[in-house]
């Protein structure tokens, strides 16, 4: 798709140059601009990572706000031993799509799975899908990508920047696309303190890297990868970073937004609160606070926590897809970035999280918890370590010891062990502060009609934080976890258990480590005697004032 082009005029409150120019079909017959729903009526709609958290999220807000989008064509790939369409077909009988169900119950006659392994040459698509494809599609969300921190370089490349460059070769093919999203995140800058909205310098030329690393063997790259990323702290955000500049350099050719979100979080509001299906980022920390595994993490108190709701992710996607499609013959060849994070709009900060998460599961309790839960954080390491041992290790082998004597398999030093990775790998992000600008975001919102604002709300000035903390932490228990809510009174009874536990181990303890103490010093043994003959004297002191009175 090559881009037209007319006269240049400044952007209301952006200051950003561009060219002013009216497409037609997307104004309405007084001229004025048409609403989101009425733009992506009757499109057809390319979506990579739609099984993906953020993506399901996406293909249910279309079908619910959009009614009469055409055609949604997910790129999707079989996995574990289910075939496309038995993943997609799951995936639409998912809790998530109640309220779309109940509005059409045909609306997967909507969903067209594509067949595609992103991995691969060309994308895995066959030449009859991408005729397909490249005749009618008009926006293209790009959401697939590999979020493991820990991914190997080689792969992490491979799905996020070589599929990126792949899908906009796809992309400059279709005849009448408008838009094309790509999902980033805001950490593919991290390495930076404050992050405007534009795309900077890459750490690498991207094609450079590919080509180099084509040829080496595996371990060479993993012995060279912390030399190649630098000051950034894993291969996600040193891709992503690549995969940003890879995007900007078709921005002459495509009509391109790219979204930043910060940490994606469960729901606010749509489709319903606290909607969450992972264990990625803070979510699997909620749990393992709320389940009494996790006592303690490196995390600093006063930092900015910046978690953004998914949905709220979304309908900034779906207004950015909305905007760059309709101003597609105005804009200058850039892509237009959005961050899109709460931080500098309504800021709450890590230490706030710890209390509402552990002040919510104590309300509503999981099933089966180890301990009670009692999670702090702290900035300091050494204290860390020392919590670690005594919270973590300590009580783990405690426990493995009672499982290899009531001879069943032990467990816990193994999810401690893999606790403690998770966690490593997250801390970087909660342990500083960034500053994000976020200009792009509020122009969008003002460009948006008082219905679109409300439809597609992403006006986190709104949020309260603890109310969303409360619905995030019974998310986890309702849509992570499986569990009822009915269930909460014997969650309640089994914390008390644990309780009583505690204090009896604890009093056990005590008794022991005295008895030890009185053994093995004389000192102990005097002031053992003081006391228990001081508690004599006002025993019998009571008893003979009592007589006297009676
Ligand atoms: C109260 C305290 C308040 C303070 C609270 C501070 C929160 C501070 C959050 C900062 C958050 C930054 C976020 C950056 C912003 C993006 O850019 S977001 C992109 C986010 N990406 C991620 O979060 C991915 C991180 N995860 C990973 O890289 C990998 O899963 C890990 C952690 C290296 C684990 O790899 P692995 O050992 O191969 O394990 P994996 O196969 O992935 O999973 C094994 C099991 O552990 C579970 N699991 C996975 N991750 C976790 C986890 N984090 N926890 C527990 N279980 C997990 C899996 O579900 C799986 O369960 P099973 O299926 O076996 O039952
Ligand atoms: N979650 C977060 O906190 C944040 C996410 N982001 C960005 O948002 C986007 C979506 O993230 P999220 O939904 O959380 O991620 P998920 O891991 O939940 O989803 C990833 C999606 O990509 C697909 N995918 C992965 N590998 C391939 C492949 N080889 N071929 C085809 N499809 C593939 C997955 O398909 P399959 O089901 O087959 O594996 C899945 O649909 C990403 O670009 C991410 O960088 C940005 C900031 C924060």
């Amino acid at each position: 798709m090559i881009r037209e082009r007319s006269c240049i005029v400044k952007a209301g409150g952006t200051g950003r140059a561009t060219q002013m120019g009216k497409t037609g079909e997307e104004t309405g017959a007084d001229g004025s601009m048409v609403s989101i729903a009425d733009y992506y009526a009757g499109k057809n709609v390319l979506i990579t990572g739609a099984t993906g958290f953020m993506g399901k999220v996406l293909v249910e807000k279309l079908l619910r706000s959009c009614p009469e989008v055409q055609t949604l064509y997910l790129l999707v790939r079989p996995k574990a031993g289910q075939s496309m369409h038995e993943r997609v077909s799951d995936m639409m009988k998912c809790k998530l799509f109640d309220r779309v169900r109940e509005d059409n119950p045909d609306f997967h006659q909507k969903i067209v799975p594509i067949s595609s392994e992103l991995t691969q040459p060309a994308l895995a698509i066959s030449p009859e899908d991408v005729e397909r494809l490249t005749s009618c599609v008009n926006i293209i969300f790009h959401c697939a990508a590999t979020i493991r921190f820990d991914e190997p370089l080689k792969h992490a490349l491979q799905l996020n920047v070589m599929a990126t460059q792949q899908l906009l070769n796809l992309a400059q093919q279709m005849h009448h696309l408008q838009a094309f999203i790509h999902i980033s995140t805001a950490y593919a800058n991290c390495n930076r303190r404050h992050i405007d909205e534009i795309i900077y310098p890459p750490p690498v030329e991207p094609k450079k890297l590919i080509d180099s690393l084509e040829w080496m063997e595996d371990s060479i790259v993993r012995d060279i990868t912390p030399r190649l990323i630098g000051d950034r702290p894993n291969t996600y955000t040193y891709t992503k970073a690549l995969a940003e500049c890879v995007v900007q350099r078709e921005s002459s050719k495509l009509s391109i937004g790219i979204i930043r979100p910060s940490i994606v979080g469960a729901s606010w509001q749509e489709p319903f609160p606290g909607w969450i299906d992972n264990f990625n980022g803070p979510s699997g920390v909620f749990i393992a606070a709320g389940k009494g595994i996790l006592r303690t993490m490196r995390a600093n108190n006063d930092a900015v926590a910046d978690l953004i709701p998914v949905d709220v992710v979304i309908n900034l996607t779906l207004a950015a897809g909305w905007y760059t499609a309709v101003h597609r013959l105005t804009f200058p060849p850039a892509a237009l970035v959005y961050n899109c994070t709460t931080g500098g709009i309504n800021p709450f900060h890590w230490g706030e999280i710890e209390h509402h998460v552990m002040s919510s599961f104590k309300r509503n309790p999981l099933e089966q918890a180890f301990r009670r839960p009692n999670a702090n954080i702290t900035s300091n390491y050494l204290m860390n370590q020392y919590w670690i041992l005594v919270s973590h290790k300590f009580p783990a082998l405690i426990y493995d010891l009672y499982l290899r004597l009531s001879g069943q398999k032990p467990q816990m030093m193994r999810i401690f062990n893999r606790l403690h990775k998770a966690i490593g790998l997250l801390e970087y992000f909660s342990s500083q502060d960034w500053e994000w600008n976020s200009e792009n975001m509020n122009m969008l919102m003002s460009h948006l009609s008082p219905e679109d604002r409300k439809t597609f709300n992403f006006d986190v000035r709104q949020l309260n934080w603890p109310e969303y903390i409360e619905n995030y932490c019974i998310g986890t228990k309702k849509y992570v976890l499986n569990e009822d809510m009915s269930d909460i009174p014997a969650a309640k009874q089994h914390l008390r258990k644990l309780r009583n536990i505690r204090y009896t181990f604890n009093t056990l303890l005590l008794v022991f480590i005295w008895r030890v103490f009185i053994a093995r010093s004389q000192m102990a043994r005097n002031i053992w005697y003081f006391v228990v003959s001081l508690c004599f004297k006002f025993l019998s002191y009571f008893r003979a004032s009592s007589t006297l009175t009676n």
